[in-house]
């Protein structure tokens, strides 16, 4: 088998991107996901990206295998990195492109800028206990500022779905969180019949909020773009911030906003690292 990638991120948050439009099926198993995502045994990421044809009239539909394996609906930072490798395809890099992106969360529009930066029409953010899902309240009621018991402690939590679950948790100090020990128990834990990914913020003031992640699926990233819009709207929802904000992650800087019209708009880089060969 020999199949060509290229490899990108989204501020550290990284991909091996596979250009797959001859065909509506990923031409990877999530079980060969998982061997070309290893850092030590294999190519090495947080997930692999397909390119796949558009569906319902758009453009492109975007698949995703997080690095053990299990599929997303979606992925910020990823979409980002989709679209600069499509367009890159297409022998369009440096133009100010838009697309419209099939994704099982619904469809995205990601939009490059000239100055190189990635824009993304994130659509809604959902908000009800059934939509995240969590049994953390009754299904039809938002769940702001809930409490969540993990290792004996109580967090409190509110729960945002961009197609895919965050539970954020609002801190004096994200660096003083022990992530590799409580992400675990925190993505597993019963109140989320599918897993959840976790955030932690910190509001250093209205526009400016530090995040640590520990993604479902992929354990500890540098960013997550899909975490960052659901920790805004959890910062609006609980009066911490204004509806733009930049969120620091330790990957470097996204600019959010949950704009008037009720949808996120995503921006940040997407950068082109190295194209391979995989020839298990
Ligand atoms: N890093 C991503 C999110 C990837 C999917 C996530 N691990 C999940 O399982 O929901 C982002 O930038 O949004």
């Amino acid at each position: 088998m020999s199949i060509q990638f290229v490899k990108y991120h989204g501020l550290g948050n990284d991909f091996i991107l596979v250009d797959n439009r001859h065909s509506s099926d990923p031409c990877l198993t999530p079980e060969q996901a998982i061997d070309w995502c290893d850092r030590h045994f294999g190519i090495g990421a947080d997930g692999v990206i397909f390119a796949l044809p558009g569906q319902a009239g758009t453009d492109y539909t975007m698949r995703i295998f997080n690095s053990d394996g299990s599929e997303p609906e979606m992925c910020g930072n990823g979409i980002r990195c989709l679209a600069r490798f499509i367009a890159d395809l297409e022998g369009k890099g440096s133009s100010t492109v838009s697309y419209q992106i099939h994704t099982l969360a619904g469809v995205m529009v990601p939009k490059l800028q000239a100055d190189g930066q990635v824009t993304v029409d994130m659509g809604l953010p959902r908000l009800l206990a059934s939509e995240i899902p969590t049994t953390l309240t009754a299904p039809d009621d938002k769940v702001v500022n809930q409490t969540l018991e993990v290792t004996g402690q109580t967090w409190e939590v509110t729960c945002v779905s961009m197609g895919n679950p965050h539970c954020i948790t609002f801190v004096d100090d994200v660096a003083s969180i022990p992530l590799e020990a409580i992400g675990p128990q925190f993505e597993h834990h019963a109140a989320f019949p599918q897993r959840t990914n976790t955030e932690f913020i910190q509001v250093v003031s209205p526009d400016y909020l530090k995040m640590r992640v520990w993604e479902r699926g992929a354990g500890i990233t540098l960013a997550c773009g899909t975490g960052a819009c659901a920790s805004l709207v959890a910062a609006v929802l609980t009066g911490r911030s204004n509806r733009r904000a930049t969120v620091e992650l330790p990957g470097g800087c996204l600019d959010i906003e949950w704009s008037d019209d009720q949808r996120l708009y995503m921006t940040g880089p997407a950068t082109r690292v190295f194209v391979g060969e995989w020839v298990g």
